[in-house]
């Protein structure tokens, strides 16, 4: 039998995801969080696990190189790749917003300076707001540009509030809820149909058990 490649990124929602899939009977006993190993494989050898940065994750399911991925929806509004989007996970929940000082008007503005790490979120969501924008793409820390100076506002995930309220900052608009999504290559599903199916509803259990 063909083995299913998922694709997943280090970090909290690999952390999360692999304690769902364990649930299911999806368990990788040889992973551990320390290891700077990339590939993995299921106890069962039918599943190969790669872990590669977050925003890589659409772009190896894209193309083939796995067959399903675990990402946030964050990164699928921002990267738009061509996948199948078909199960919420209910993990990694947090929401993608427009935050910045506390002052009303600035969302009036005409033109805004926009840091974030999510460019085309933020771009087209302005843009929808008839907005005119500079974008500053940032890869962290994004929370640290209207302090210094360097955007009027910014477009990152919220969670707990923690990190803007830390730093003298509020949310201004939200633009999106996200959490962890499961994604399929639109050729596999094609050619795997059943083991993917089979994965999936494996996942769906997990995903309701722990509702
Ligand atoms: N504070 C948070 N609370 C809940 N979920 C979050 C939070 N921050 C990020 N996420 C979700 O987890 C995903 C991974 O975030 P994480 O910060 O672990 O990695 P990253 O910073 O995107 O990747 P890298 O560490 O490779 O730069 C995000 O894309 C988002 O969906
Ligand atoms: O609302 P909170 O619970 O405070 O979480 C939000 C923070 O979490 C993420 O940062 P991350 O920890 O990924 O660090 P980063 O600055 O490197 O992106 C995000 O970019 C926010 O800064």
């Amino acid at each position: 039998m063909n083995r299913l490649t998922v694709a997943m990124a280090k970090g909290r929602t690999a952390t999360m995801a692999l304690e769902l899939l364990a649930r299911v009977g999806i368990e990788f006993s040889s992973y551990s969080e320390a290891s700077r190993k990339l590939v993995f494989t299921d106890d069962t050898n039918t599943v190969i696990l790669i872990f590669v940065k977050s925003v890589d994750v659409p772009t190896y399911v894209e193309n083939g190189a796995a067959d399903i991925g675990i990402i946030g929806k964050d990164v699928l509004l921002e990267e738009q790749k061509e996948v199948y989007e078909l199960l919420d996970l209910g993990i990694s929940k947090c929401k993608l917003a427009v935050a910045g000082f506390p002052d009303k008007q600035l969302m009036e503005s005409s033109r805004l300076t926009v840091a974030s790490k999510y460019p085309n979120v933020a771009k087209a969501h302005f843009d929808k707001k008839g907005i005119r924008t500079e974008i500053i793409k940032l890869n962290g820390s994004i929370e640290l540009a209207p302090l210094i100076g360097m955007s009027d506002v910014i477009v990152d995930i919220v969670e707990s509030g923690k990190t803007l309220k830390e730093n003298g900052l509020v949310i201004l608009e939200d633009i999106a809820e996200s959490s962890a999504r499961l994604i399929v290559n639109k050729a596999s599903f094609a050619i795997k149909t059943e083991q993917i199916q089979e994965f999936i509803a494996k996942v769906k259990r997990g995903v309701e058990v722990s509702a």
